[in-house]
């Protein structure tokens, strides 16, 4: 699923993000990178001291992502949570201006993106005995399930160019690709 020697696009993305003007922030209303998911199985983000990274809860708050010394956070994407039949939910997270005492440095971060090679189709394992206890949650048929390079180049394509739609309730965006509701968080 991960082969070294396989076709797929697993990365590493090192990133710097610096601090943003008054009026960059008021106009971005201070969210630097929107909720969202990560699109493989999971990411590994290096923990690093300037706090920026939230994580939605299920009770609907945004919580900090609180740095560990020498740690790893690890995010799961939205092929876990196909793989795994929703036992693994993928994680929803957005990066914001960080807390006032901590403004005004550069922010560096550096992230493993683990997507699964690009022929693997994302249908739940339902041999797991795991997954077999708690219940498998079906977001496509099995017969209609996206491989890996689908889902990720439709997941790619779609970054800054679709019409998104503001779902009426809750001011959520929406767009469909491949058939499944994304959602981006402001
Ligand atoms: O900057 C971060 O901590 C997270 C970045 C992120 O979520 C992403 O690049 O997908
Ligand atoms: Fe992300």
């Amino acid at each position: 699923m991960h082969d070294f020697n396989a076709v797929g696009e697993t990365y590493v993305r090192f990133m710097k993000y610096y601090p943003r003007s008054d009026d960059e922030e008021s106009k971005t209303n201070s969210v630097w990178l929107k909720g969202h998911t990560d699109f493989g199985s999971i990411t590994i983000l290096w923990s690093q001291p300037v706090s920026a990274l939230q994580i939605l809860s299920p009770d609907g708050k945004w919580r900090w992502v609180r740095h560990v010394e020498n740690a790893l956070v690890i995010n799961a994407g939205d092929a876990m949570e196909f793989l795994s039949g929703g036992f693994y939910k993928a994680t929803i997270h957005r990066v914001i201006q960080p807390p006032s005492d901590q403004r005004g440095y550069t922010r560096l971060g550096v992230f493993y993106f683990a997507i699964p090679d690009d022929d693997v189709r994302l249908v739940p394992m339902s041999e797991s005995p795991v997954l077999q206890k708690h219940g498998i949650r079906r977001r496509f048929e099995d017969s209609e399930a996206p491989t890996a390079e689908v889902w990720r180049k439709g997941r790619t394509a779609a970054y800054g160019q679709s019409n998104l739609k503001k779902a009426e309730e809750n001011g959520v965006e929406e767009e469909y690709i491949n058939g499944v509701l994304v959602k981006h968080y402001n």
